[in-house]
């Protein structure tokens, strides 16, 4: 800009290579091609965000992934694996045909659990999405992965967990796999090596009920009226009662119900609920660990008694039937008794008094006076 003051005579011995407004135009540089070089910034994100967030306490963890980063670069156009953490990541995964596993229960993970719409989500697949973190939570990092085939997946790598065997991870994905309801987020496939333990699920557009109850206040929120929020109630209710119906010898099915574990899709002017995070539990070896699920809340975890079926029944009362009945059971949730937004409403109000004693009756300090999960369905269903 300083060179524009300078008469055009100043410039009469300089190279030819300045150009600008007082001298010849400047040429059209070509851009390189921007595709590629975003899909590969994008995608380092995901690596690069693990290693950050991560930090020290996991490095090897993120050097490790950093190395099968590099592995894949250095692989790019021969997309077959060769050899080492490589194919130990691809083995696992469904669509990758080159596997050559002999190990009976990797073989028996090739089942038609993975969504029809994801027909051949393989790991290399998965490694290539677009990718961005939805949540650091205490168990996990969780990212909204985009294939490049368009489909959405969340990915959910377990982190810091002591995780139970190879053999027992395999089997528990194979049983909640096969779990089809349209109140759970569907399991698409996993990978499990020393390192690592994905979970693909179904990408639920929307939001969790976490966000709605307690983020959605600004411009643009979503008002959670009664109808609203007695069908999420109802679908949340169905689907832990799927749950304890589906495994019924499991301690507590669901294990992890909070209201961030439940995922809100708007459909129309009705709302669909799935609950994540769902069967976690018996993987999980050492007891230490249960405490960072939410049954770890419940009376008789603080007890040091067996959980069951009814510590989620527990986290049910005290997360989410609590969303209408706050601070009337004792929980960590905000102060308002009957939120603000059904108070203002006369709607509802002599069924809000039924949930409250219902929501009192699942967090009864006494696991057996609470009731199943099938007669809270029932009750639910009954006062909406
Ligand atoms: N299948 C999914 N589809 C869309 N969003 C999801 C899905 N699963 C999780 N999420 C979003 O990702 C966020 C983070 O999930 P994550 O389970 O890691 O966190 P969390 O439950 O808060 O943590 P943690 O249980 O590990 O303490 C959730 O709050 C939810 O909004």
């Amino acid at each position: 800009m300083a060179l524009e003051r300078f008469p055009l005579s100043s410039f009469d011995h300089n190279s030819k290579e300045l150009c600008g407004p007082q001298l010849d135009p400047c040429p059209v540089l070509p851009l390189p091609n921007p595709t590629p070089w975003r899909k590969r910034e994008i995608g380092v994100k995901l690596w690069v965000s693990a290693v950050i967030a991560l930090g020290g306490a996991t490095m090897p963890l993120s050097i490790i992934m950093l190395c099968l980063l590099c592995r894949r670069k250095q692989g790019k156009g021969n997309h077959t694996p060769q050899s080492g953490s490589y194919i130990d990541w691809s083995v696992k995964m469904k669509g990758y045909s080159g596997s050559a596993t002999t190990n009976p229960a990797e073989r028996t993970v090739e089942l038609d659990f993975f969504v029809k719409d994801i027909p051949s989500l393989g790991l290399e697949e998965l490694l290539r999405a677009s990718a961005e973190i939805l949540g650091n939570g205490k168990n996990s990092i969780t990212y909204k992965a985009i294939l490049e085939s368009g489909a959405v997946v969340a990915v959910k790598r377990l982190k810091n967990l002591d995780v139970s065997s190879q053999k027992e991870f395999f089997q528990q994905m194979q049983l909640l796999g096969n779990l089809k309801h349209h109140n759970l987020a569907q399991i698409v496939s996993f990978y499990y090596s020393p390192d690592q333990k994905l979970i693909i699920y179904e990408y639920v557009h929307g939001y969790n009920l976490f966000e709605l109850l307690h983020d959605n206040r600004g411009t643009g929120r979503i008002a959670l009226d009664w109808t609203a929020r007695v069908s999420i109630i109802k679908d949340v209710a169905h689907g832990l009662a799927f749950l304890h119906a589906a495994l019924p010898s499991h301690r507590a099915p669901h294990g992890n119900l909070k209201s961030s574990n439940v995922l809100v899709r708007r459909e129309g002017l009705n709302y669909c609920c799935k609950l994540t995070d769902y069967g976690l539990l018996p993987l999980l070896q050492s007891q230490k660990f249960h405490e960072r699920l939410a049954v770890g809340r419940s009376p008789e975890y603080c007890q040091g008694k067996r959980l069951t079926h009814k510590a989620d029944v527990y986290c049910l009362g005290i997360d989410d039937l609590s969303g209408w009945v706050r601070s009337t059971v004792n929980s960590d949730w905000s102060t308002e008794i009957l939120d603000i937004e059904i108070m203002q409403s006369r709607e509802g109000h002599s069924e809000m008094f039924r949930f409250i004693d219902l929501a009192l009756e699942c967090t009864s300090g006494l696991a057996e006076k609470r009731p199943k999960m099938s007669e809270v369905l029932r009750r639910i269903e009954e006062i909406g």
